[in-house]
């Protein structure tokens, strides 16, 4: 049976999830395994939509790690401990949260042969990676020093799991003395001043990001763990959740991160606000919009519905193969028709044409959107409709790069949301 996966967070458009777990299944040749990303402005949101997806299992990123817990039939013990979950799964019909988090941390750091006994560890963050940190770092080492913005969150952590709380300022003083600093906040300039930092200072930065702190860290000849590191190595224990099996690290070379395309591409059942909200994310972006169903329009000079009944079906997807074989844009957002998934020479294109987003819309909203019932293949019949969606959807769940669920949504909530979605990834 197929299993669906996905990770999902607010935003998540940049996660290097999907490519990993990708890699995971090639690997091991689960042939049947899938791996996205979902957006999701809720917690509520993520559990409609793992229904409507129907997904075997879902990673939790920011910020729905703690919120989402309330939902789970049952969470494991350290998961419970650290108070977050990063990974949950169904088994018999339960949903049960784990955190993997931690252990992406320490076999990180194991991975480069460190020892980390008697080490001075700085924890710089208080929010889901500083608590992993610490919950993994306390099992092997119980030299932990923690600061954070907010000294308040800062001391509740200190005090929970028994290590030592410095005042956010005296970091220049601090850093002087530590051997492992962990830096867990995600920004590109670095807060404080790196001058300070020791000459054999160990630098494990979770954002993965290129930042200053990774460059500072390369013209220093320090050594370098990067957050890429901690995210295979929590995924691989998330893997094992998620599939039972486990995966040989060794083998995860070349990893193929794909996600530099400049195209951005929107996919979609019929009314699912392709046209809509592609011509208003290209607006947004000052980007040029390419509607492939106007273009067959424009060169055939007659409506879709009129090819569809003149003409026919396949003379439609000729023409749309055509055109999107040829379509040569290089940074443009492109609405492609609904059927596309039908023709795996497009399917083939896309993959490294354009960062595809999938709206996602169900039966019962298609059906309320204006003009549906003037469409040819949607008469008005939710059944059919609902057939069409369930052949369809694995096609479209392999190709999108992210899922943005319109259901219930006003447009220019979907617009909005999936303008952040792309700031977030070209940003
Ligand atoms: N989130 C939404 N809520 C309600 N109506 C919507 C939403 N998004 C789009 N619509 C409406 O649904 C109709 C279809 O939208 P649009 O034409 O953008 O969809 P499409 O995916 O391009 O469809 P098609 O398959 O016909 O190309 C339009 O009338 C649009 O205004
Ligand atoms: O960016 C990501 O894809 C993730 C980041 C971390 O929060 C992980 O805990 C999560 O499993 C996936
Ligand atoms: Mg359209």
């Amino acid at each position: 049976m197929n299993k669906y996966l996905a990770v999902s967070g607010f935003p998540v458009s940049h996660s290097l999830s999907p490519p990993i777990f990708r890699r995971f299944f090639e690997i091991n040749k689960n042939k049947n395994s899938y791996y996205t990303r979902l957006s999701c402005k809720t917690d509520e949101e993520i559990i409609y939509m793992m229904d409507k997806l129907k997904l075997g299992g879902i990673n939790i990123t920011s910020p729905f790690k703690k919120n989402i817990m309330k939902y789970l039939d049952g969470i494991q013990k350290d998961a419970l401990k650290m108070d977050a979950i990063n990974t949950a799964v169904y088994k018999k019909n339960e949903l049960i949260g784990y955190n993997t988090d931690y252990l992406g941390v320490l076999n990180s750091i194991r991975g480069k042969n460190i020892n980390l006994k008697g080490k001075k560890i700085l924890v710089l963050g208080a929010g889901g990676a500083g608590v992993s940190a610490i919950y993994g770092l306390k099992k092997y080492n119980n030299k932990i020093i923690i600061i954070n913005r907010t000294e308040k969150k800062a001391k509740e952590l200190a005090k929970k799991f028994n290590v030592t709380y410095k005042k956010y300022d005296n970091f220049k003083y601090i850093i002087r003395e530590v051997d492992i600093l962990i830096s867990t906040i995600p920004v590109n300039k670095f807060p404080f001043k790196l001058k300070n930092f020791p000459d054999n200072l160990i630098i494990f930065n979770a954002y993965y990001k290129t930042n200053q702190l990774e460059n500072f860290a390369k013209s220093r000849d320090l050594r370098y763990i990067d957050g890429l590191d901690w995210l295979i190595n929590q995924a691989v224990p998330a893997y094992r959740v998620f599939l039972n099996r486990s995966i040989d690290k060794n083998k995860i070379k070349n990893l193929n991160l794909g996600i530099n395309r400049k195209n951005i591409g929107i996919i979609g059942f019929m009314k699912a606000g392709k046209s809509t909200v592609g011509r208003k994310l290209a607006d947004k972006l000052g980007k040029d919009f390419v509607d492939i169903d106007r273009l067959i329009e424009k060169e055939e000079d007659a409506s879709v519905n009129d090819i569809f009944l003149k003409k026919g079906e396949g003379y439609f997807r000729k023409l749309e193969e055509k055109i999107i074989l040829n379509l040569k844009c290089k940074d443009c957002v492109i609405a492609y028709g609904g059927g596309i998934v039908k023709n795996p020479k497009i399917l083939r294109k896309l993959k490294n044409f354009s960062y595809n987003i999938w709206l996602w819309v169900s039966p019962e909203n298609v059906l309320g959107r204006k003009d549906s019932n003037k469409r040819p293949l949607l008469k008005n019949n939710k059944n059919e409709l609902s057939d069409m969606i369930k052949n369809r959807f694995n096609e479209y769940f392999k190709t999108a790069d992210l899922i943005i669920n319109t259901d219930n949504k006003r447009k220019k909530d979907v617009i909005k949301q999936v303008t952040y979605e792309v700031n977030n990834l070209l940003g």
